[in-house]
């Protein structure tokens, strides 16, 4: 089923989806007390996620929140997902060194990511570099969250250098929009920069470094530079930044009598992400942007891989201009530097999609054995009263039945004597245990009411105009492709037979459907709407009894 028509059903059945949530809510489980804490100092990489509020764009769509924010550490995202074989919502947990619902301030992601701390660090440290990343979705609020660390950057880095230094900073900012790059602050504006790989690091040729004596100096030139960079409308956000902007801060303190201290803050403002979907529909030019931008994206990852691998790796920094600039990230001699990843994503229904693969893309960069989802299924002991491995043959059975049906074939395997309880299941692992709990029970058998046979007769004439045209097609489509002798035509005639001479059923509709003609997702998906997607059984009940044909 195509992408939209599955959004346009899950708005439609926010019930029955928020009813979803609030199980999965009951089966919560907190975290214990120390794997509440923030990860420890002396990781490399820290990964954040903040959601953005619903904006007036969702509203007006009727969207609403997949995302919950269970505490600092954990938050769980609801995917529903609709197929011709039937709905199936489950939700997923991730974890994060510190996640911030959509109530959270600029601040509190601020306090939240330690960033006072790690600027101490970096001010106090010769040779130390901080890179703070924001990445995600277009439209889910990098540029919002940048621009705030930003203006508290500004003025901590002035605040925080080491007494009885003189201090000095200086500020650059680059561009990088596809394969090109640009100076933000150069006159006259926009500048091409040559980035190439040298002497182990990225030399940058025609890029400007400013003197900044004050905080207020230095914000003003951020956001004289980063108003320069390229926007545009996207369906997501009217003023979408197409283009990655570095914000490069140095910092060189000198004292009489001490050697220098020189240091780095990188403040990164990601490109949104696209997926290819959404790409497609675009003009070669911002197809060609896109591409260029997930090929970066994809560049980062692999060097964030690298860096984490304990296996000393080839880290390819060299690859791409993105990963050229934020090499000292990935510096494995440079065991202080430190990277902050800060994931944006957007709880709407609308782009469910988009903030799955962002919590994919990022949550591997968290050190593996630090990981709260980890520690909790770790934890978990199913020694409660409803412990499952004490449960009765009896009850295992009926368990199954009533919520495992792709499994329920194997009951008398699973359960092999009746002294066997529902822990034959294990040693599934809990995770798999829970994924087969999630699998939707079947429907019920229930007498077709007199209303459900009233909306049935008031959508039928559109369902067999639907499947004429679409048997039309699909002949038309299949004569032409195999002139009436392929193995397809047939199968169209008999579907077209069966609409024609008001006989489709069930079979014929769905052989229709199948594979022959383009448009047989979004046909097959109205059609299900119009059976109120739980109706289509009493609705074959209903043709079989001869009450609507
Ligand atoms: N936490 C938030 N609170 C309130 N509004 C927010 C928040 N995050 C984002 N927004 C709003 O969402 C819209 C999109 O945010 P922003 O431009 O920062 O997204 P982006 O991820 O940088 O997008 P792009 O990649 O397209 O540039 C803006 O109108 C912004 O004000």
């Amino acid at each position: 089923m195509s992408s939209n028509a599955n959004i346009k059903y899950i708005l439609e059945h926010k019930d029955i989806v928020e009813s979803h949530i609030q199980k999965h809510k009951a089966t919560w489980q907190p975290l214990a007390g120390d794997q509440t804490q923030q990860q420890p100092e002396d990781v490399p990489i820290n990964v954040f996620i903040r959601v953005r509020p619903l904006l007036q764009h969702d509203h007006d769509a009727g969207s609403y929140s997949l995302v919950e924010v269970q505490d600092q550490r954990l938050i769980h995202v609801t995917h529903p997902t609709i197929r011709w074989a039937g709905g199936r919502i489950a939700t997923k947990t991730y974890d994060a060194d510190g996640i911030y619902p959509d109530t959270a301030s600029s601040d509190d992601v601020y306090n939240g990511m330690n960033i006072t701390r790690e600027i101490t660090q970096v001010l106090h440290e010769h040779g130390r570099e901080l890179s703070i990343l924001a990445y995600g979705q277009t439209g889910t609020g990098k540029t919002f969250t940048t621009t705030a660390i930003e203006e508290r950057v500004a003025s901590e880095a002035f605040d925080h250098a080491m007494p009885d230094y003189v201090v000095n900073i200086t500020l650059s900012i680059l561009e990088i929009r596809g394969s090109a790059s640009y100076d933000l602050l150069s006159e006259p504006a926009l500048q091409p920069v040559k980035i190439s790989a040298a002497s182990g690091k990225a030399q940058y040729q025609g890029l400007s470094v400013h003197d900044v004596a004050s905080k207020e100096a230095l914000l003003n030139l951020v956001q004289k530079g980063k108003s320069l960079r390229l926007t545009r409308s996207t369906s997501k956000n009217d003023t979408s930044s197409r283009s990655h902007s570095i914000v490069s801060i140095k910092i060189c303190q000198r004292r009489e009598g001490f050697p220098d201290l020189v240091s780095a803050i990188n403040i990164v403002d990601l490109a949104g992400s696209e997926r290819s979907s959404i790409i497609a529909n675009n003009s070669p030019e911002r197809v060609k942007e896109s591409i260029d931008t997930n090929k970066s994206l994809a560049a980062l990852k692999e060097c964030i891989r690298a860096r984490l691998s304990n296996r000393h790796s080839h880290i390819p920094w060299r690859s791409d201009k993105l990963t050229m600039a934020l090499k000292g990230a990935f510096d494995e001699k440079k065991t202080s530097n430190k990277l902050l990843v800060i994931a944006c994503i957007s709880p709407s229904v609308l782009d469910i999609e988009d903030s799955l693969n962002t919590l994919k893309y990022v949550t591997p960069f968290q050190l593996s054995a630090a990981h709260a989802v980890d520690a909790i299924i770790r934890q978990r002991d199913f020694s409660s009263v409803d412990d499952p491995r004490k449960w009765s043959y009896e009850k295992s059975k009926a368990y199954i039945a009533r919520n495992m049906p792709k499994i329920s074939s194997l009951t008398d395997r699973l359960l092999p004597t009746p002294t066997s309880g529902i822990a034959s299941l294990f040693p599934l692992t809990a995770p798999e245990f829970e994924q087969l709990c999630e699998t939707p029970a079947p429907r019920e058998a229930a007498a077709p009411d007199a209303r459900t046979v009233a909306a049935a007769r008031a959508w039928l004439p559109a369902y067999h105009k639907k499947l004429q045209d679409l048997a039309a097609k699909g002949l038309a489509l299949d004569r032409a492709r195999t002139e009436g002798k392929g193995p397809g035509s047939r199968v169209v005639a008999r579907a077209s037979a069966g609409v024609t001479q008001g006989r489709a059923t069930k079979g014929s509709v769905i052989a229709a459907l199948n594979g022959i003609d383009p448009t047989a997702n979004e046909t097959g998906f109205v059609l299900r709407l119009a059976a109120d997607g739980k109706e289509w059984d009493k609705l074959e009940r209903l043709e079989k009894a001869n009450q609507v044909m």
